[in-house]
Protein backbone atom coordinates (compact mmCIF):
# COMPACT_ATOMS: atom_id res chain seq x y z
CA UNK A 1 0.00 0.00 0.00
CA UNK A 2 1.16 3.53 -0.71
CA UNK A 3 1.47 6.18 2.00
CA UNK A 4 0.27 9.78 2.08
CA UNK A 5 1.92 11.72 4.88
CA UNK A 6 1.77 14.97 6.79
CA UNK A 7 4.91 15.98 8.67
CA UNK A 8 5.62 18.55 11.35
CA UNK A 9 2.01 19.66 11.78
CA UNK A 10 2.08 22.08 14.75
CA UNK A 11 -1.12 22.57 16.74
CA UNK A 12 -1.77 24.40 20.03
CA UNK A 13 -4.00 22.62 22.52
CA UNK A 14 -4.72 21.90 26.17
CA UNK A 15 -2.81 18.71 27.04
CA UNK A 16 -1.29 17.51 30.29
CA UNK A 17 -1.87 16.29 33.82
CA UNK A 18 -0.67 19.28 35.86
CA UNK A 19 -2.79 22.27 36.95
CA UNK A 20 -0.88 24.77 34.81
CA UNK A 21 -1.28 22.51 31.78
CA UNK A 22 -5.07 22.63 32.16
CA UNK A 23 -4.96 26.43 31.72
CA UNK A 24 -2.20 27.03 29.18
CA UNK A 25 -2.15 25.71 25.63
CA UNK A 26 0.96 23.83 24.50
CA UNK A 27 2.14 22.90 21.05
CA UNK A 28 2.04 19.33 19.83
CA UNK A 29 3.78 18.37 16.60
CA UNK A 30 2.26 15.58 14.54
CA UNK A 31 3.74 13.32 11.87
CA UNK A 32 0.95 11.32 10.24
CA UNK A 33 1.26 8.46 7.75
CA UNK A 34 -1.89 7.14 6.05
CA UNK A 35 -2.18 4.08 3.84
CA UNK A 36 -3.81 4.86 0.53
CA UNK A 37 -3.64 3.33 -2.97
CA UNK A 38 -2.63 6.30 -5.12
CA UNK A 39 -2.82 4.52 -8.50
CA UNK A 40 -6.27 5.85 -9.48
CA UNK A 41 -5.24 9.42 -8.70
CA UNK A 42 -2.02 8.97 -10.66
CA UNK A 43 -3.94 7.61 -13.64
CA UNK A 44 -6.65 10.31 -13.65
CA UNK A 45 -4.81 13.31 -12.18
CA UNK A 46 -8.03 14.11 -10.27
CA UNK A 47 -8.20 15.19 -6.60
CA UNK A 48 -11.56 13.38 -6.31
CA UNK A 49 -9.70 10.09 -6.67
CA UNK A 50 -7.35 10.42 -3.76
CA UNK A 51 -7.07 11.14 -0.05
CA UNK A 52 -6.93 14.95 0.11
CA UNK A 53 -4.13 15.73 2.60
CA UNK A 54 -5.35 19.34 2.87
CA UNK A 55 -8.76 18.11 4.02
CA UNK A 56 -7.11 15.74 6.51
CA UNK A 57 -4.91 18.50 7.91
CA UNK A 58 -7.87 20.88 8.37
CA UNK A 59 -9.87 18.17 10.14
CA UNK A 60 -6.99 17.23 12.45
CA UNK A 61 -6.17 20.87 13.29
CA UNK A 62 -9.80 21.56 14.20
CA UNK A 63 -10.08 18.34 16.24
CA UNK A 64 -6.87 18.88 18.23
CA UNK A 65 -7.48 22.59 18.83
CA UNK A 66 -10.84 21.77 20.42
CA UNK A 67 -9.57 18.82 22.49
CA UNK A 68 -8.46 18.98 26.14
CA UNK A 69 -7.14 15.54 27.07
CA UNK A 70 -4.76 14.76 29.94
CA UNK A 71 -2.47 12.16 28.35
CA UNK A 72 -0.70 12.13 24.99
CA UNK A 73 -1.80 8.48 24.74
CA UNK A 74 -5.47 9.52 24.70
CA UNK A 75 -4.93 12.38 22.27
CA UNK A 76 -2.97 10.16 19.87
CA UNK A 77 -5.59 7.40 19.96
CA UNK A 78 -8.42 9.87 19.31
CA UNK A 79 -6.59 11.55 16.42
CA UNK A 80 -6.12 8.22 14.66
CA UNK A 81 -9.68 7.23 15.40
CA UNK A 82 -11.15 10.38 13.83
CA UNK A 83 -8.91 10.14 10.74
CA UNK A 84 -9.89 6.52 10.14
CA UNK A 85 -13.59 7.26 10.64
CA UNK A 86 -13.83 10.50 8.63
CA UNK A 87 -11.58 9.54 5.73
CA UNK A 88 -11.96 5.73 5.65
CA UNK A 89 -8.21 5.23 5.99
CA UNK A 90 -7.36 1.56 6.68
CA UNK A 91 -4.03 2.19 8.45
CA UNK A 92 -2.61 5.23 10.21
CA UNK A 93 0.71 5.75 11.98
CA UNK A 94 1.02 8.80 14.21
CA UNK A 95 4.01 10.35 15.92
CA UNK A 96 2.92 12.89 18.53
CA UNK A 97 5.76 15.09 19.83
CA UNK A 98 5.11 17.16 22.95
CA UNK A 99 8.37 19.04 22.52
CA UNK A 100 9.64 20.74 25.67
CA UNK A 101 7.54 18.67 28.08
CA UNK A 102 10.67 17.31 29.74
CA UNK A 103 13.50 19.68 30.57
CA UNK A 104 16.71 18.32 29.14
CA UNK A 105 14.95 16.30 26.43
CA UNK A 106 14.56 17.77 22.96
CA UNK A 107 11.63 15.52 22.13
CA UNK A 108 9.07 13.48 24.04
CA UNK A 109 5.89 11.79 22.95
CA UNK A 110 4.31 8.71 21.51
CA UNK A 111 4.28 6.69 18.30
CA UNK A 112 1.26 4.49 17.55
CA UNK A 113 -0.20 2.79 14.52
CA UNK A 114 -3.68 1.34 14.07
CA UNK A 115 -5.37 -0.75 11.39
CA UNK A 116 -3.90 -2.85 8.59
CA UNK A 117 -2.11 -1.67 5.46
N1 LIG B 1 3.18 8.40 29.35
C1 LIG B 1 2.93 9.70 29.69
N2 LIG B 1 3.64 10.26 30.66
C2 LIG B 1 3.40 11.54 31.00
C3 LIG B 1 2.41 12.29 30.34
C4 LIG B 1 1.66 11.65 29.32
O1 LIG B 1 0.76 12.25 28.68
N3 LIG B 1 1.95 10.35 29.02
N4 LIG B 1 2.22 13.61 30.68
C5 LIG B 1 2.95 14.21 31.60
C6 LIG B 1 2.82 15.65 31.82
O2 LIG B 1 1.61 16.18 31.37
C7 LIG B 1 4.05 16.25 31.15
O3 LIG B 1 3.85 16.36 29.74
C8 LIG B 1 4.51 17.51 31.73
O4 LIG B 1 5.86 17.41 32.01
C9 LIG B 1 3.94 13.50 32.40
N5 LIG B 1 4.12 12.11 31.98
Amino acid sequence: MDIIFLGGLKIDTIIGIYDWERKTKQTVILDIEMAHDIQKAAATDDIENTLDYKAVSQHVISFVEQSNFFLVEKLAEEIISTIRKEFKVPWVKLTLNKKGAISGASDVGIIIERGVK
